[in-house]
């Protein structure tokens, strides 16, 4: 079944490179990974392209990097590369700190709580000094980062930070050094994650409606990082963080692909293949993170009378003729899928892992749709369809076992033929491989949804505010970073926060 032998050797890609060993060995090499179900998490302990596990799912990993303050970097983050988030009064605060002090560092914070630890960095919520302006503040430790080869993940990551202006991204405000650190001061989302959220609903799953609004966000998220050329690779619901508004931001890029992409305007409305080749404007190929593409330009969209779902279906709505024929006006459809793309490396999380990972074929960007269909599954049934009882187990159910649905909570039909049309083995026959999102966003399961206005959306839940300002400071965070992430958290004061 799983038997299909990659030939050992070292492999590139374009941003990485690693040693490929056979499917046995990926499979057996997987059975010493860490099995973190012990807390019920979904996770399964995190690997990364050294075929490492990265993570327990108390714990997950992170990296980052090794420049300087931003204001000597090339392409630091400022609301002026991030006109979507431009009227977030956070970027001025930072910015009158760093004209009247020259720059950012640690000092210029109080770190309030140990958020979480990733694979080398811990995430605090810090304050910026006085100002009530909260962060979510990754602080690595640079020697830990050299020591574990952890620094181009760490670059990676930051990197990608820098260039996402999205309402379900994160945005990355400073990014700064000190001797021993390297620190990111991001978007801080006070909801905790979906995975944490599912625990408490009902049985431990979310209702279709409430799964539709997450996945929804998800996917656009999603579909703008493949307009960067950005392949995620580590979609699950621990990943997926809620904001105060109940919204929700996709976080943790380190394991991240960079490729280049060709976007795509196509004309008409029902295309295949054939469709896409002669219909398209094709831009030139874009270094992700290096040029916006510059081609799309977005109109701002409007938020008055925001409806997420439709009451009428997409049929009774199509405009008439005068002869009263459904008139069919195509709108231009943006396809802006990494399709070229190959990577070799063996990532993710166990449950989440494609078959073309485990199997050590190469993959491209139809792995992040593959994430996306266990995703919807375990947000419905709450559970993933492949966990097997160990490592070893879930990744041979994923290559062989074909899908199948609990029989209960019943689920629409929609709903199961979108997941079954995702977690297909062959990511040539996948949803989405050929035209991404847009394939996704046309499925019946979305029917209704008005995908522009899903940011204005009332979301399921919105999480109770928390009095920021009640928090006491953390006595030695600097000291206690300074320990490595890895190193117990005992200098922290732990009380449940969310
Ligand atoms: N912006 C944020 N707002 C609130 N909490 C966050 C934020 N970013 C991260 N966290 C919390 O901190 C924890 C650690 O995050 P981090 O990104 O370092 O690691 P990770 O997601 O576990 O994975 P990795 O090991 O790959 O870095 C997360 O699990 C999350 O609970």
């Amino acid at each position: 079944m799983m038997a299909s032998k990659t030939p050992e050797g070292s492999l590139t890609n374009s941003s990485q490179s690693m040693s490929i060993n056979t499917l046995a060995d990926q499979v057996s090499s997987s059975l010493s990974f860490a099995d973190p179900s012990s807390d019920g998490k979904t996770g399964n302990s995190k690997i990364n392209e050294q075929g490492e596990s990265g993570k327990s799912s108390t714990c997950r990993p992170s990296t980052s990097s090794d420049i300087s303050d931003e204001s000597t970097c090339s392409s630091f983050s400022s609301s002026i590369n991030k006109p979507h988030k431009a009227n977030d009064v956070r970027w001025e605060a930072i910015q009158a700190v760093r004209t009247k002090h020259g720059g950012l560092g640690l000092n210029h914070f109080r770190l309030l709580k140990r958020l979480g630890c990733g694979d080398i960095g811990t995430v605090h919520l810090a304050e910026l000094n006085g100002t009530r302006c909260y962060f979510a503040m990754k602080v690595m430790d640079k020697t830990a980062l050299a020591s574990r080869k952890k620094l181009l993940r760490a670059q990676t990551e930051r990197e990608i930070l820098q260039c996402l202006d999205h309402p379900f991204l994160p945005t990355l405000y400073s990014h700064f050094e000190t001797e021993k650190f390297s620190c990111l001061v991001m978007e801080f989302c006070p909801g905790g994650d979906l995975h944490t959220l599912r625990q408490r609903q009902p049985g431990k799953r979310f209702t279709e409606q409430a799964a539709k609004f997450y996945v929804a966000e998800v996917l656009l998220a999603m579909e703008y990082l493949h307009m960067l050329g950005i392949i995620y690779r580590d979609l699950k619901p621990e990943n997926v963080l809620v904001r105060d508004d109940g919204h929700v931001m996709l976080s943790d890029f380190d394991l991240s692909l960079r490729c280049t992409v060709s976007l795509s305007i196509v004309r008409s409305a029902n295309v295949g293949s054939e469709g896409l080749s002669k219909n398209s404007v094709s831009c030139s190929q874009q270094p992700a993170c290096i040029q916006q593409p510059s081609c799309i330009s977005m109109a701002p969209t409007s938020c008055f009378g925001p409806r997420f779902f439709s009451s009428k279906s997409k049929k009774d709505k199509k405009p008439k003729t005068e002869n009263g024929n459904h008139q069919v006006t195509p709108l231009p459809e943006l396809v802006a899928e990494p399709t070229g793309a190959r990577s070799m490396s063996f990532v993710g999380t166990h449950e989440y892992l494609a078959p073309e990972i485990i199997k050590g074929e190469g993959h491209g960007s139809a792995v992040d749709w593959w994430t996306f269909g266990i995703f919807l599954y375990e947000l419905l049934f709450g559970k993933t369809p492949f966990k097997g009882s160990g490592n070893r187990a879930t990744l041979f159910n994923v290559v062989g076992q074909p899908l199948r649905f609990p029989e209960s909570p019943v689920v629409s039909f929609a709903a199961r033929d979108l997941i079954r049309s995702l977690l297909v083995k062959e990511p040539q026959h996948r949803l989405a491989y050929k035209r991404g999102a847009t394939e996704i966003k046309q499925h019946p399961f979305f029917e209704g949804v008005n995908w522009a206005l899903v940011r204005c959306a009332s979301p399921p839940e919105i999480p109770k505010p928390v009095d920021l300002e009640a928090l006491n400071p953390t006595p030695t965070v600097p000291a206690a970073a300074s320990s490595s992430v890895r190193s117990d958290q005992s200098n922290y004061l732990e009380f449940d926060f969310f």
